[in-house]
């Protein structure tokens, strides 16, 4: 969807900011930029809506050589969001973001009610804030409304400059989130540009991590940071690569242990028996759906003592994650309640527990996969007690 062929940038000086660069964001795609201040980070983004115009090499978007289309029309199919915003200050903020589809010829009802909808999609609520001019709206709330006004004409490829730079890393975090689910709904094809690696790996199907004016690496969050190809890679992504591969890795069914199980129905003294059968200390408590209710200990069916039904002993169960969940997620989640052990839920589905040791098979295991380009379960690994 977007590709560098060759791509070389000098400006007049005789910096070289990007330096024969080839690379390709496929459709859909969302590739994040990620490097130290004036590696050619931004050079490289603005080469794709011709702010700037490469010394040699060409882009392509949409299987088109950008050279030869109209500046003005191709940045009416291509998003950009930057740190700054820029929002017009006399203008509301529906106003705003509706400002591309009124250039692009739409009637302004029609572009108002298209702004509307982005304002709803980026968390605003129109009627509260579509009135309001930018001074009147926070940092965070700001930097919104650039992604909807990016996204008012519905173009299939958005540039993003550091679009949560300006704002708090708390604020940064909520706007990052809203952004994937956003992103998840609406797929575009993505270039972002950042200087944080945590942006960067949390964001990006794939990341480039850029050295001076050339891509070091360009692959995955979690072979970036499980695999760095260099050493300049391993220095920039930090000595705690380990650690921000939790935050990229998912849990997965094939992750999970069985624990023992009990039905909701069961009498205490059946599941008392069977479960000191099996030598389970505790078991999970499922209802006839296979819906997670609880869990009990061995103990507690064993003194409840005759007619004591499962579904009355069992407890709440509060550390569950949904399958598909960061490790990082699941790992907080362990912590938080102190347990050996987190439930993994498909909607209310009991599909297993992830206990600490499997969560290290996981994270080593994704990087193997990464790295060989194969599905997680074809792949073959040492038990970390072999290790
Ligand atoms: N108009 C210009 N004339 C000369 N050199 C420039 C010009 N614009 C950028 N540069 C240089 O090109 C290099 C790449 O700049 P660029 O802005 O692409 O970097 P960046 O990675 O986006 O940096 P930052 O994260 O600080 O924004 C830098 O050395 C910069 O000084």
């Amino acid at each position: 969807m977007i590709r560098f062929d060759q791509v070389t940038k000098r400006y007049a000086d005789g910096t070289t900011a990007v330096d024969d660069l080839s690379f390709e964001v496929a459709e859909g795609e969302l590739v994040t930029l990620v490097g130290p201040s004036g590696c050619g980070k931004t050079t490289t983004m603005m080469m794709v809506n011709r702010l700037i115009e490469p010394t040699s090499g060409r882009i392509f978007v949409d299987g088109e050589d950008i050279a030869t289309i109209d500046p003005v029309r191709l940045r009416r199919r291509i998003g950009y969001v930057i740190q700054q915003v820029g929002l017009f200050p006399h203008r509301t903020i529906l106003d705003n973001t509706a400002t591309v589809p009124a250039l692009i010829g739409w009637k302004k009802p029609k572009a108002r009610a298209r702004a509307a909808e982005l304002l709803d999609l980026v968390g605003l609520d129109p009627k509260t804030y579509g009135g309001r001019y930018p001074e009147q709206l926070s940092g965070g709330q700001r930097q919104r409304v650039g992604v909807a006004r990016a996204l008012a004409a519905d173009p299939p490829v958005l540039l993003m400059d550091e679009p949560f730079g300006a704002v708090d890393p708390v604020v940064r975090e909520q706007l990052q989130d809203e952004f994937l689910r956003m992103q998840a709904a609406v797929r575009k094809t993505v270039l972002l540009v950042t200087h944080d690696i945590e942006e960067a790996v949390r964001l990006g199907d794939r990341i480039a991590v850029y050295g001076q004016g050339r891509i070091e690496q360009f692959d995955t969050p979690g072979a970036v940071l499980g695999k760095p190809a260099t050493p300049y890679v391993a220095e920039f992504v930090g000595a705690d690569r380990g650690l921000k591969r939790l935050s990229v890795t998912a849990v997965e069914a094939a992750d999970l242990e069985q624990p023992a199980v009990v039905g909701i129905d069961e009498s205490a003294a059946q599941a008392a028996a069977r479960l000191r059968q099996e030598g389970a200390r505790w078991a999970v408590v499922l209802d006839g759906q296979g819906d997670l209710h609880g869990w009990v200990g061995v103990d507690e069916v064993a003194l409840a003592g005759a007619g004591g039904r499962v579904g009355e002993l069992a407890h709440r169960m509060n550390a569950w994650v949904p399958v598909g969940a960061p490790l990082k997620q699941a790992f907080g989640v362990m912590l938080q309640h102190d347990a050996g052990w987190v439930a993994v839920l498909d909607g209310s589905r009991f599909l297993g527990v992830l206990t600490p040791a499997k969560l290290h098979e996981a994270l080593r295991r994704s990087v193997d996969a990464d790295a060989l380009g194969v599905g997680r379960d074809e792949v073959d690994f040492d038990s970390v007690a072999d290790a």
